[in-house]
C-alpha cells in the first residue's frame, strides 16, 4: 500500500471513530434528557400526591364540632375533627393569676369502638331518662395489650348531646375495615374447656357494644368447622372468628383457603380468602394468636377485631405424593413430631402435665431421623430475608420468587422445623422462628443435626432466654420458599421401646392421630400446627406469601416470658 493510500485509510478510520463517538454522545444525551423528563414527571406526580395528602390532612383536621362538656368535674372546650377529639380545660382567671393544673387531652377516633348517649335512669328503668351527655368507648394501649376504656363527656342539653352522638357515629362508620357481622366458631374442648366462658365473658360484650352481629357455631367434633365453612353463605359476613387453640385456628385457616379455592374453581392453586380471620386465644400455647397480637389475651384479640386491624400473613401448604395434606403455618418433624405423638397418647392427663411428660420422655429417648432434606433457599441479598417484602413484589402465583436452586442434604436430624410465622409463645418470646416475620414471603427452616442430648437441651433452652439458639455447629437456619423432607428409614428404635409405645397405644386408644397418607411402610409423626399427622412418604412444604388475612398487627416479641420448668 502506498503512503497516500495509508493516510487515506487512517483518516477514514479516524472519521468513523469520531462518528461512533458522536453517536454515543448523542445517545447518552438523549438518554439523559429522557431520564430527566421521566424524573421531572415523577417529581411532578410526587408533588401532586403530597398536595393531595396535605389537602386531605387539612380537611381531616378541620373542626367538625366544637362545644363545652364537663370531663370529671371541670368544664372543657372540646373540639372534634374527622380524626380526633381534643379537650382543653376552661379555667376562669384567678386574681392571683395561677395557671391551670389540668392537662389538655386527645383521643384518636381510630381507637374509639363505640359511642352511646348517657342517661339518668332509675333502677329497673329500661328506656327514657334525662340526657347526661355522651360516652366514648375506646381502647388504650398498655405495651402489646389493648384495654377497654371510657371517656365521659357530660352536657345535660339533649340537642347538643344528640348532635355530637350522631356526628361521632357517622365518623365511626367511615372505618370500612371494621366488621358488622361475624361468623364465630367456638371449640368447647380446647385446653381447659374454657372457650365458651372466655367468649361470653370477654368477647361478646365488646362485640355487642360495637353493634357487631354474630352467628355462632359451637363445634361438636374435629372437622365440624371445616364442614360448616364448606357449606355456609360467606358473602353475608365481614369476617370469621375462631375461639380456641392452635388446632382450631389451623382448621379454620385451612377451611378458608379451601373454600376460596372452591369458589374460584381453582383446585390446584391456593386462593386468598376474601374474609379475614380473628383469633381469640383459648388454647394452651396459642402461637398464631401470640404472633399477631404479642400477648395471649382475649380482650386484646377482640379489640383488634372490633377496630378492624388487619394484616396479611404467609401460609404454607403441606402435601405428600401430590396430595394436599393441609394448609398451615408450621410443621415439625423429628423431636417436635415424636413429642406430640407421645403427648396425644396421654390425653387423659391435664394438658401442661401431658406436654411436660412427653417432652421429658422424648428427650430421654432422643433419637435422630435418617432423612433427605431438600430446600429452596431465598437469596441472601434479597431484602425479604429477615425483613418485610414490598407490596409490589407479590407473586400472584404464590410461587417462590428469587429462589436459588434446590439444595439437598442427607443425614441424621434430631429435629426439622419449617415455620412461615415467628411462632411467638410465652416460652419463646422472640419466637420459635425469630428469623422470619408474618409477611416476608419466606419460611424459616431450622434443621438440628445429630448431637448429644446435653447439647440439644442447651439449644432448646436458648429459645426461652434470648438469642443464640442457632450458634451451634449442628444447627442450620435458612430462609426458604420450599422444603422437601424424605424420611429414609426408622433407625435407632430399640425393640423394647417399640413394645412400650405399642402398649401405650393399646391401653389408651383415645389418641387424636390423623393418618392422612396411608401406606404399607412405617408412618412418621409430624406436628403440623400442634396437630398430630402421620405421613409415610416425602412431605413437600411450599410457602404462599400473604395467603390469609388475620385481625391483629405485626409484633416482634411476645409479652410475659415464662420459663419452662421441665428442661
Ligand atoms: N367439640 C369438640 N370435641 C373434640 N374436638 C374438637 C371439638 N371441636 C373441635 N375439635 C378439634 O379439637 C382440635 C384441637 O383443638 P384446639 O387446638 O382448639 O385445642 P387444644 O389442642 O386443647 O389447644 P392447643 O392446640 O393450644 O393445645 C382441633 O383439631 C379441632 O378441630
Amino acid at each position: 500500500m502506498s503512503e497516500p493510500e495509508e493516510e487515506l485509510q487512517e483518516e477514514q478510520r479516524e472519521s468513523t471513530k469520531k462518528k461512533k463517538k458522536k453517536k454515543k454522545k448523542k445517545m447518552r444525551k438523549e438518554k439523559r434528557s429522557g431520564r430527566k423528563k421521566e424524573e421531572e414527571e415523577e417529581e411532578e406526580e410526587k408533588r401532586e400526591e403530597e398536595e393531595q395528602v396535605e389537602e386531605e390532612e387539612e380537611q381531616s383536621e378541620c373542626v367538625v364540632l366544637r362545644g363545652i362538656f364537663k370531663l370529671g368535674k371541670k368544664s372543657h372546650d372540646v373540639l372534634l375533627t374527622r380524626t380526633r377529639l381534643t379537650w382543653t380545660p376552661i379555667m376562669p382567671e384567678t386574681p392571683t393569676g395561677e395557671a391551670s393544673t389540668l392537662e389538655p387531652g386527645v383521643l384518636l377516633l381510630q381507637d374509639v369502638l363505640a359511642v352511646k348517649v348517657k342517661r339518668r335512669r332509675a333502677a329497673g328503668q329500661e328506656s327514657g331518662g334525662a340526657v347526661l351527655g355522651v360516652a366514648l368507648f375506646c381502647c388504650r394501649r398498655r405495651g402489646r395489650r389493648l384495654e377497654e376504656d371510657t371517656l365521659h363527656l357530660h352536657n345535660a342539653s339533649a340537642e347538643h348531646t344528640h348532635t355530637w352522638y350522631n356526628t361521632l357515629k357517622e365518623l365511626l362508620t367511615g372505618f370500612r375495615s371494621r366488621p358488622k357481622y361475624l361468623k364465630v366458631f367456638i371449640n368447647p374442648s380446647s385446653h381447659k374447656k374454657e372457650a365458651v366462658h372466655i367468649y361470653r365473658e370477654h368477647v361478646a360484650p365488646l362485640f355487642k357494644m360495637a353493634d357487631i352481629r354474630t352467628d355462632i357455631t359451637v363445634t361438636e367434633r374435629k372437622g365440624h368447622a371445616l364442614s360448616v365453612m364448606k357449606e355456609c353463605k360467606l358473602d353475608e359476613y365481614d369476617g370469621v372468628v375462631c375461639v380456641g387453640g392452635d388446632g382450631s385456628v389451623a382448621e379454620l385457616c385451612h377451611a378458608l383457603v379451601l373454600r376460596a379455592q372452591l369458589d374460584a374453581d381453582s383446585p390446584e392453586k391456593p386462593v386468598q380468602p376474601v374474609l379475614p380471620l380473628g383469633i381469640i386465644p383459648a388454647g394452651s400455647t396459642d402461637v398464631v394468636s401470640c404472633s399477631v397480637h404479642g400477648v395471649r389475651d382475649p380482650v386484646t384479640a377482640a379489640l383488634h377485631i372490633v377496630l378492624g386491624h388487619q394484616q396479611q400473613v404467609d401460609m404454607c401448604s403441606f402435601s405428600s405424593l401430590g396430595q394436599l395434606v393441609r394448609f398451615g403455618f408450621s410443621a415439625m418433624f423429628g423431636f417436635g413430631g415424636r413429642s406430640l405423638a407421645r403427648a396425644e397418647k396421654k390425653r387423659w392427663m391435664p394438658s401442661s402435665r401431658r406436654r411436660e411428660y412427653a417432652l421429658v420422655k422424648t428427650l430421654a429417648r432422643l433419637r435422630p431421623e435418617d432423612c433427605q432434606l431438600s430446600f429452596l433457599p431465598v437469596k441472601k441479598s434479597n431484602s425479604v430475608m429477615f425483613g418485610h417484602r414490598d407490596q409490589d413484589q407479590d407473586s400472584d402465583s404464590g410461587e417462590p420468587y428469587e429462589a436459588e436452586s434446590w439444595t439437598t442434604n442427607e443425614g441424621l436430624y434430631l429435629s426439622i422445623s419449617i415455620m412461615s410465622i415467628p411462632c411467638l409463645t410465652t416460652h419463646a418470646p422472640q419466637g420459635l422462628a425469630p428469623n422470619t416475620s408474618v409477611a416476608n414471603g419466606t419460611a424459616s427452616l431450622i434443621a438440628v443435626g445429630n448431637t448429644s442430648r446435653s447439647e440439644f437441651i442447651k439449644h432448646l433452652k436458648r429459645y426461652s432466654s434470648s438469642s443464640g439458639q442457632f450458634n451451634f455447629s449442628f444447627v442450620e437456619a435458612h430462609a426458604v420458599s420450599a422444603v422437601k423432607v424424605r424420611p429414609r428409614s426408622l433407625i435407632g428404635c430399640s425393640e423394647e421401646e417399640e413394645d412400650e409405645e405399642e402398649d401405650e397405644s393399646n391401653n389408651e386408644g383415645d389418641s387424636k392421630i390423623t393418618p392422612i397418607i396411608q401406606s404399607e411402610g412405617a408412618a412418621f409423626p409430624w406436628n403440623i400446627d400442634g396437630e398430630l399427622v402421620e405421613i409415610t412418604n416425602e412431605v413437600l412444604i411450599r410457602v404462599h406469601p400473604r395467603l390469609i388475612t388475620l385481625y391483629g398487627e405485626e409484633v416482634d416479641e411476645a409479652e410475659m416470658p415464662m420459663s419452662c420448668s421441665c428442661i
